[in-house]
């Protein structure tokens, strides 16, 4: 059985694959947001002119980083991505994704469009494992706007606005898709949506022994593995 991890668990074996292991981020990022574009394919694949609009909805921190890389690779795949990110990150990775994102034909806005309705799929990239309940006002709109939706959702890592071992609260999102990072938070326990995925197949073995993940074997080539 694969481990369920908190949120001090989820921290210290980030540090380690940065610290130790030295990985830089962009690397983790760009692998964790590829997964994340192939288990939103294998599940709601573009189809047509059905499931086709993509909204990626981008916080201020990593989650949000793989957000945009994931809406850079859904482009690829041949979806019709746009971002929202309204709180920007004033780094040289994220001005790039950003940019990349721009050149790749993905627009980039601050502002929440007013029906999420109108898009096929959205992809909740808000908050991850650093997440401390309750969310700011600057995202309480993106928040309301996925509890509005009738149209499947997709959470990186976690469902954003989910305390991370805690219980969702009765009007947290609920998504159709979760694909954990790593491995799951003890908060995906309480995930009632129709896929749950892992993720960012980039720990090594000595890192899953270490903290005993009980990871399962990703097949063949595969960047993520239905849980
Ligand atoms: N090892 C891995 O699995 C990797 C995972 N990645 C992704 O990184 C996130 C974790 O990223 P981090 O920057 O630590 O934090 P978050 O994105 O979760 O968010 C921090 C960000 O959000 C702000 N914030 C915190 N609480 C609130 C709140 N209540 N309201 C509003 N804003 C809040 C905080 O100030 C920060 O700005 C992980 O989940 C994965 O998705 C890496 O990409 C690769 C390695
Ligand atoms: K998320």
């Amino acid at each position: 059985m694969v481990k369920y991890l908190k949120q001090d668990e989820a921290i210290n074996i980030d540090q380690e694959l940065f610290n130790v292991y030295k990985f830089s981020v962009d690397q983790l990022m760009e692998l964790a947001g590829l997964s994340c574009a192939t288990a939103v394919y294998k599940c709601f694949p573009p189809n047509g002119n059905q499931n086709n609009k993509v909204l990626v909805l981008c916080g201020p921190g990593n989650n949000g980083g793989d957000g945009l890389v994931c809406a850079r690779h859904m482009k690829l795949f041949g979806y019709l991505p746009e971002v929202y990110y309204p709180v920007r990150t004033d780094k040289a990775l994220y001005h790039n994704l950003v940019h990349q994102c721009v050149l790749s034909g993905v627009p980039v806005s601050d502002v929440l469009p007013e029906n999420l309705n109108t898009y096929d799929i959205l992809v909740d990239a808000l908050f991850g494992f650093s997440f401390k309940p309750p969310v700011r006002p600057k995202f309480v709109s993106a928040i309301d706007a996925l509890n509005a939706t009738n149209k499947p959702i997709c959470s990186i890592d976690v469902p954003s606005g989910w305390s991370i071992e805690g219980v969702p609260e009765s009007n947290g999102i609920s998504p159709e898709l979760l694909i954990s990072l790593t491995a799951p938070k003890e908060c995906a326990k309480n995930f009632k949506g129709k896929y749950h995925y892992l993720g960012g197949r980039f720990v090594p073995k000595e890192l899953e022994e270490k903290y005993k993940l009980q990871l399962p074997p990703f097949p063949g080539t595969e960047c993520c593995v239905k849980l």
